[in-house]
């Protein structure tokens, strides 16, 4: 027998306790356990002594249901009692058992006779799938350990830019409570960067965060996917459905693009909110909710309550702690730290080790408007990393194919002096930087470019 205090911690090897009061059958089974020369296993003879053994800490159990001194069921209880996961496999005489349907229920992991034939592939099987099973569950825990590790505030929403710090203190007030917050800011600021990292600081972090995009479902279909709705309820209701409010439970519900939501269910919304429980359509029976809301919109709702779009009443309820994510052409120099983080992550997702941003690639970043923000940056900068090749990406291998920054354009409110260098930036951008190209387009000379460009350089940046 190998010594039988060996931890753990010990990751090369496995801690088997076996339980067996006959001699013989205890040395076969000894035998068996140790033809792999990981495992450290110890024996014992009494249920006894197992359990007095328990917080050793085995990693798993054989165990005889019919000892001498304890019943099976009892060893059993204590076990799941101090280690409720811990794999037990149970070897005993056909008679000596319950069905092994009734020891699967109350969570034994594997059952083998005594009287089997293929004991030894059974229970050297077993114990590979008992193996395999710890292994997995270590794996989930890892995950679990990176997934909030992941989720600290400035680990995820890159920036350290004056506004960037003031949504970092507003975002730590949501930490410790459970009020409703309502982000807003235009398409790719990280609304629901923001929504999921609130979710994983707060204390709900292990109930689930359940996203809803209210803009991507069909009107008549909204009211039965956010509240749910039993077998009949209507035609076409096949089955129970359990809505998201109700998967919430415990957890945080984010409700995305809130501002596109049809006036009548808004009324649904604020009942269900105010009464905090839910009915799913065709049932009277109202669940109670426990659910954390965070809403968002790119949407100014305050407008849209003027206009009638937007129920007044809902946007008290649902305000909450506002929070206002600026666009990224507003963070400074977070452009180039989230560039970097963006390039980072690509290189290490595509074995490209070696991508740098050249100090052109950079000035062009940072003269950029990012009508799409950081969506848009990371498309930018996904596309220069391929074009780059894998080494440094230069200013040519940055390219913008914005939808909506001619809109942009026309929205601010400038000065025709302002017009006329935005336009000239515009399509240099767009021409990657072609002089000729662009003043073919305005129709101009190329010296009206070149001085359009020299006056712009000498326009402080803000
Ligand atoms: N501060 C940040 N640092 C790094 N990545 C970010 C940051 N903010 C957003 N992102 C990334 O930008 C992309 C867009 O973010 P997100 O989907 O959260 O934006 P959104 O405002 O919810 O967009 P929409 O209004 O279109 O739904 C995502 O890939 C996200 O990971």
């Amino acid at each position: 027998m190998k010594s039988n205090n060996s931890s753990l911690s010990n990751h090369s090897s496995v801690k088997i306790f076996a339980a067996e009061d006959n001699p013989v059958f205890s040395k076969m089974l000894e035998y068996l356990l140790t033809l792999d020369p990981t495992h450290d296993v110890r024996l014992f003879s009494t249920g006894r002594e197992l359990i007095d053994a328990l917080d050793e800490k085995p990693s798993i159990i054989t165990l005889d249901y019919t000892l001498p001194d304890v019943t099976g069921e009892l060893v059993l209880k204590r076990i799941k009692q101090m280690h409720p996961r811990m794999p037990v496999i149970i070897i005993s005489g056909q008679s000596d058992v319950k069905a092994a349907v009734d020891l699967f229920k109350i969570g034994v992991f594997d059952y083998i006779s005594k009287d089997d034939e293929d004991l030894r592939e059974r229970l050297l099987n077993s114990i590979n799938n008992a193996k395999q099973n710890i292994e997995l569950a270590q794996e989930v825990e890892t995950l679990r350990e990176k997934l909030q590790d992941k989720y600290e505030f400035s680990k995820t929403i890159i920036g350290i830019s004056q506004p960037m710090q003031k949504i970092f203190s507003m975002l730590q007030k949501t930490v410790n409570n459970n009020i409703t917050v309502s982000i807003t800011g235009e398409t790719g600021t990280g609304k629901e960067v923001v929504a999921k990292a609130i979710h994983f600081n707060s204390s709900r972090k292990n109930g689930p965060f359940i996203a809803v995009n209210i803009a991507a479902i069909p009107e008549p279909l909204l009211e039965s996917e956010l509240f749910g709705h039993e077998k009949g309820a209507f035609t076409g209701a096949m089955s129970r459905r359990i809505g998201k409010f109700e998967e919430a439970n415990k957890g945080t519900i984010f409700l995305d693009e809130i501002g596109e939501m049809d006036i009548n269910l808004q009324a649904k919304l604020l009942r269900v909110i105010q009464e905090r429980e839910v009915s799913r359509i065709g049932s009277n029976a109202p669940i109670k909710l426990d659910v954390r809301i965070i809403t968002a919109t790119h949407r100014d709702l305050v407008q849209e309550v003027k206009n009638g779009n937007f129920r007044e009443d809902l946007y008290y309820r649902l305000l909450g702690l506002p929070i206002y994510l600026p666009p990224l052409r507003e963070r400074g120099s977070d452009i180039l730290l989230i560039s970097q983080h963006l390039i980072k992550q690509f290189a290490e997702e595509n074995r490209m080790e070696n991508l740098t941003l050249s100090k052109d690639a950079q000035t062009k970043l940072m003269h950029y408007h990012f009508p799409g923000n950081i969506r848009e940056l990371k498309a930018v900068i996904e596309l220069a990393a391929v074009m780059s090749g894998g080494g440094e990406i230069t200013a040519e291998d940055i390219q913008f194919n914005s939808i909506n920054q001619d809109d942009q354009l026309l929205q601010k409110e400038m000065t025709m002096r302002e017009y006329t260098f935005a336009i000239v930036k515009m399509l240099m951008d767009k021409y990657n930087n072609n002089v000729i190209q662009v003043a073919d387009i305005l129709q101009v000379g190329k010296s009206t470019i070149y001085r359009y460009l020299k006056e712009m350089e000498s326009i402080p940046n803000d």
